[in-house]
């Protein structure tokens, strides 16, 4: 098996501390670490065993575990039951041929390499003794005391490109060097301190995740039956896949001869014809998701069970396909039970309300009692549960997720689409969250996202003019509408150098004195009140900026969102005026009745003289930075980036920050990027400068604003 070795904890007892290192791994591997080293030098074999055992059960198949040094503990351990997958090796900790040899062929056997030596040395061994390389140390770290001269990124980079081992980037990484050590191609990064040390291990975790996973696309896995005619089974999760952003790959669980009008006939291939597809794809590839559709019948079930005990993938959504929209059975009735054993294994479930009747086993009298029903299921398996109500009658069609592990009840409103091609949309929806998922997405995040870009490919479905009976979905009809695919990469690509073309501008930013003292709380209350102020006077100014932006949008979408922000945007300057600018919060007279300082006024210039010059493209240009530079510090001064102490409840600026750590707001930099960079797209290549130049000075203007409470403040 090939490993997932992304986000890879190595245990430290020490910064571990009170919270004790059982702990410490759990919630990081909530957060997302796959692939857990247990190190503890002082430990005695014997406590390594206990230790292995505790890890082994929080872990509970979510993360790989490894032992570092101690082969006798692993092999003791796997004795008393614990999943311990294998072992990692200093240079002197004794030879890797005979762990290999204890362990067998399928355990992971990583590798300390710091030089050229140790490469050669590697590349000795018959090959498949090692599985990955433990490369570093990359800077200088106390965890490990008697570590070599530090290599740097590019020292790393150099040694990664003489081998063909996935190297492990390892000492001294912070989250900081996540695209740096990305791009010089590590295969993943092992982290001590930087998750050990921290206040929340599970939202650090996630943090890392989402940088790693930002830059490369995730690498979907479709476990399917087939239809011919395109809108269903693998085909319609393939389109899914890619138009959401993924890399679709597929295996096949049986193949239909159907078409928009019915299911002719079902094949199911031999069971371990199934196991040799799933291996393949395992053997070779990483998986970042899984999605699950027709599984045919029992034999399929426990093949797909089975290979799922072996390979845990992160994310399983699992659409519990059992009856066609053609009424035709997808799933022998006999398999039903088979299938209850499956959902344990899932992370998403996502059924139709015929589908959750049976799982939960009674009738459903209404959308509420569906609800309850779904909260019930997602009690008694384990997973989140999406419940469809496509199958409805009226004019809605709203789905609802449920967790009853946190306490998640979330509604999802939305009017029915008049249209005869719904054909696959479940399909098709359960890719799309299985690809949002990996993509860094929480579930909420997820479903809005997937639900969006279904609505607007059912609207288009007709346009396709396929077959005669329920027609299929137009999975790009998005995309295409706005201009192409090539326009999707390069509007990618524009992203990514807007954003590192401000790199110092962030950086700036983050050194700001405001800034630092804001996340520690260390803050005067007046020069924030001040700041707020400003920030009032800011954003009804901005409000209508963006209302300009709806009035040109080219699309009645763009349209929505730029007056949504617009409200937003109002909205929250009511809020501060409710919340914060108050005499209760000790706010002066003369703070309330605040006059824009000479930053404020600078920076709302430039706005209105780009609103005032009429062109779309560059207002959304010009008002891009003030999304994504909140999105982006508020989103690390929640991870505790700036410290922990931003993390803190009792932090007198809590609510402040918790504002722009919102899924919600993040959600919203995503689309106000997509929209800006999409139109810059469009632009022939003096304009997209003009365009670029507008998004800079806006993000210099944030500097300054930022700056100011601590420059300008009247003081006294
Ligand atoms: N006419 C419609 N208008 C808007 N949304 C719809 C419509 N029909 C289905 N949906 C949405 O499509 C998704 C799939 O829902 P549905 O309940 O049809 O699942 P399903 O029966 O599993 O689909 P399939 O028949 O493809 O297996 C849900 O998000 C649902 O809200
Ligand atoms: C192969 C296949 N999977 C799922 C569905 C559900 O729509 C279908 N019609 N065909
Ligand atoms: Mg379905």
């Amino acid at each position: 098996m090939i490993a997932d070795l992304s986000l890879y904890l190595v245990t430290d007892p020490e910064l571990c501390g009170d919270r004790g290192v059982v702990e410490t791994v759990r919630r990081a591997v909530d957060g997302g670490v796959r692939l857990v080293q247990l190190r503890d030098k002082n430990a005695t074999d014997a406590e390594t065993v206990q230790q292995l055992l505790a890890l082994s059960e929080v872990i509970d198949g979510r993360a790989l575990l490894v032992v570092n040094d101690r082969l006798d503990a692993a092999v003791a351990a796997r004795a008393h039951g614990a999943r311990v997958d294998g072992v990692h090796l200093g240079q002197g900790d004794g030879s890797v041929l005979r762990a290999r040899r204890v362990l067998g062929p399928d355990a992971l056997i990583g590798l300390t390499a710091n030089t050229p030596a140790h490469l050669d040395a590697v590349h000795a061994l018959p090959v498949g003794t090692v599985d990955y390389l433990g490369v570093g140390v990359i800077r200088p770290t106390p965890t490990k005391a008697d570590h070599p001269a530090p290599l740097g990124v590019e020292g790393f980079r150099d040694l990664a490109a003489r081998t063909p081992l996935p190297c492990v980037a390892i000492g001294g990484v912070g989250i900081d060097d996540t695209e740096d050590l990305r791009d010089a191609g590590a295969a993943g990064l092992a982290v001590v301190s930087a998750l050990c040390a921290v206040a929340d291990p599970a939202a650090t975790a996630a943090a890392f995740r989402r940088r790693w996973s930002a830059g490369s696309v995730p690498r979907i896995l479709s476990i399917a039956g087939s239809d011919p005619s395109g809108g269903a089974g693998i085909q319609a999760d393939l389109k899914s896949i890619a138009a959401n952003g993924g890399y679709g790959m597929a295996v096949l669980t049986a193949l239909t001869a159907q078409n928009t009008r019915g299911v002719r006939g079902v094949h199911v291939p031999p069971a371990e014809f199934l196991r040799a597809q799933l291996d393949a794809v395992s053997d070779d590839i990483v998986i970042d998701a899984v999605k699950i559709g027709m599984l045919a019948d029992a034999s399929v079930i426990r093949t797909v069970s089975a290979w799922l005990d072996d390979v845990r993938p992160p994310i399983v959504v699992l659409d519990p396909v059992m009856v066609a929209t053609s009424g035709d059975r997808l799933l022998d009735p006999a398999a039903e039970r088979e299938l209850r054993d499956l959902l344990g294994r899932a992370t998403l479930i996502t059924p139709n309300l015929a589908e959750l009747a049976v799982l939960s086993g009674r009738a459903l009298a209404d959308w509420e009692d569906a609800q309850s029903a779904a909260e019930e299921l997602s009690r008694d398996v384990g997973a989140a549960v999406l419940v469809k109500g496509g199958h409805l009658d009226g004019d809605d069609a709203p789905d609802a997720l449920r967790d009853a592990r946190h306490g998640l009840r979330q509604e999802f409103p939305g009017e029915r689409i008049p249209s005869r091609n719904t054909h696959g949309t479940g399909c098709s929806l359960s890719s799309a969250l299985a690809t949002r998922l990996a993509r860094g997405d929480d579930p909420v995040a997820a479903v809005r996202a997937a639900r969006a870009w279904l609505r607007e490919s059912l609207r288009a479905g007709e346009s396709l003019r396929v077959g005669g009976g329920t027609g299929p979905i137009h999975h790009f009809a998005g995309l295409w509408r706005r201009g192409g695919t090539e326009s999707a990469t390069e509007a990618t690509d524009i992203a990514a150098d807007w954003w590192e073309r401000i790199a110092q501008t962030r950086a700036a930013i983050d050194e700001l004195p405001f800034i630092r003292a804001l996340a520690d709380g260390t803050l005067e209350r007046e020069p924030f009140a001040w700041y707020l102020a400003q920030d009032a006077l800011y954003l009804r100014e901005y409000a209508r900026v963006l209302a300009e932006a709806a009035r040109l949008a080219p699309t009645s979408q763009e349209q929505a969102f730029w007056a949504e922000s617009s409200r937003g945007s109002i909205a929250g300057e009511l809020d501060l005026h409710a919340s914060w600018l108050t005499p209760a919060q000790g706010v002066s007279a003369a703070t309330f009745a605040a006059e824009p300082a000479p930053a404020t006024v600078a920076y709302l210039d430039h706005l209105r003289s780009v609103a005032f010059g009429g062109d779309y493209a560059e207002i959304v240009a010009a008002v891009l930075p003030c999304f994504w530079l909140y999105t982006d510090l508020g989103r690390r001064l929640h991870a505790g980036e700036f410290g922990e102490h931003a993390q803190n409840p009792e932090h007198p600026y809590a609510s402040w920050l918790a504002t722009y750590a919102d899924p919600a707001f993040e959600e919203a930099t995503r689309a106000a990027v997509v929209h800006a960079t999409v139109a810059a797209s469009a632009a022939p290549p003096e304009r997209r400068t003009r365009l670029r130049r507008a998004f800079e000075a806006s993000s210099a203007h944030e500097l300054a604003f930022f700056a100011a409470p601590l420059e300008s403040y009247p003081v006294g």
